[in-house]
């Protein structure tokens, strides 16, 4: 686990004694948006035209943040025309390496070692961290983007003329509700089992935890009396990318964050409408192809010597969501 300083790779865990122990998520850099004309989108610059064969998205498979760009792929038929690399689950000194004996892919394009050096292949001097998912343009030969939330926003629309699918799970009239539900999620839940892992004080930890369990019990709740998190005007509830941004934290939460994370005021099977509610996005057709239980668990076991010095993979748990059925009687 480390950095790029100036171009240099630095191995070097994250700094939480600047921040009294909190774990401080850094801001994704390379924000450049994929269009349907090749127009500047919300950030970055113009020149990055959807086209079948020209991006290729770097993942890993335990990633919760590269999960849900390989599930837009899946869900919105880009399969075909953007192309995938793996990076191995164990993450060490070199940081996400492509060592196709550790259970990468490789690198499908330029056979590199390590991630950091896509990273300086765009930027020879780039400094900052060295994350997944990483979108690459093969016609320019640079990252396009590095922000997972941009990404499936581009996935959801920009081909939609190539793929012929017009499914939107970002629609104009529940953005603002969104928008809010994601900010909430976000900080509390996606980063706030983070920042329960990877705090260095106990009252850090204990904040994140507590932030956590308050908005999972309001999740609960809510999803109690709907099907999906979001509802439109006439009270139903529609699928939506905050469903999705949510799953790809829900499904690793028994198997990784209850027990390496301490985040273990309960677990997702012992709340029945957020354990039915995974369950049936889980079963959403194509979406189980994209979990990897195997690299889920062994990167974060086997990554975070500071937390697990043994590097030993628990053997459990049996997690029940993938032989229960969905809720589809709910509004
Ligand atoms: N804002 C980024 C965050 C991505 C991220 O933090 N990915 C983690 C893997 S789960 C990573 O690559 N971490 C390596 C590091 O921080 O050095 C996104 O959502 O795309």
């Amino acid at each position: 686990m480390g950095l790029l300083i100036k171009g240099q790779w630095h191995d070097q865990w994250y700094d939480t004694e600047g921040n009294d122990g909190a774990f401080v998520r850094e801001d994704a850099q390379l924000r450049n948006w994929i269009t349907a004309s090749g127009e500047a989108g919300p950030g970055g610059k113009a020149g990055f035209k959807a086209e079948t064969g020209r991006y290729h998205l770097y993942v890993s498979y335990a990633c919760p943040w590269a999960h849900r760009t390989l599930i837009f792929r899946e869900l919105k038929k880009l399969s075909e025309h953007i192309s995938v690399s793996v990076v191995s689950p164990d993450m060490f000194e070199h940081g996400w390496t492509f060592d196709q004996n550790a259970g990468s892919s490789g690198d499908d394009l330029y056979g590199l070692q390590y991630l950091h050096q896509i990273y300086t292949r765009n930027k020879a001097d780039y400094s900052g961290r060295v994350t997944v998912p990483v979108l690459w343009d093969k016609q320019q030969q640079c990252i396009v983007s590095n922000e997972s939330s941009e990404i499936i926003r581009m996935f959801n629309s920009a081909f939609n003329d190539l793929t012929g699918d017009q499914q939107d799970f970002y629609p104009a009239e529940l953005q603002a509700d969104i928008d809010a539900i994601n900010e909430r999620i976000y900080h509390n839940v996606n980063n706030g089992v983070y920042k329960a892992g990877f705090a260095t004080s106990q009252d850090k930890y204990e904040q994140a935890f507590e932030q956590l369990f308050i908005t999972l019990d309001e999740l609960e709740q809510r999803l109690t009396e709907q099907r999906w998190l979001v509802a439109d005007s006439h009270g139903n509830s529609r699928l939506t990318e905050a469903d999705w941004r949510l799953f790809t934290t829900l499904v690793r939460f028994d198997a990784v964050y209850v027990g390496h994370f301490k985040c273990n005021r309960q677990r997702i099977a012992d709340y029945p409408a957020l354990s039915g509610y995974l369950a049936d996005l889980y079963h959403q057709p194509g979406v189980a192809d994209t979990v990897f239980f195997d690299h889920i668990k062994r990167h974060y076991y086997a990554s975070h010597k500071h937390i697990n010095p043994t590097g030993i993979v628990p053997a459990g748990p049996q997690l029940t969501f993938q032989q229960q059925t969905g809720r589809a009687s709910l509004a």
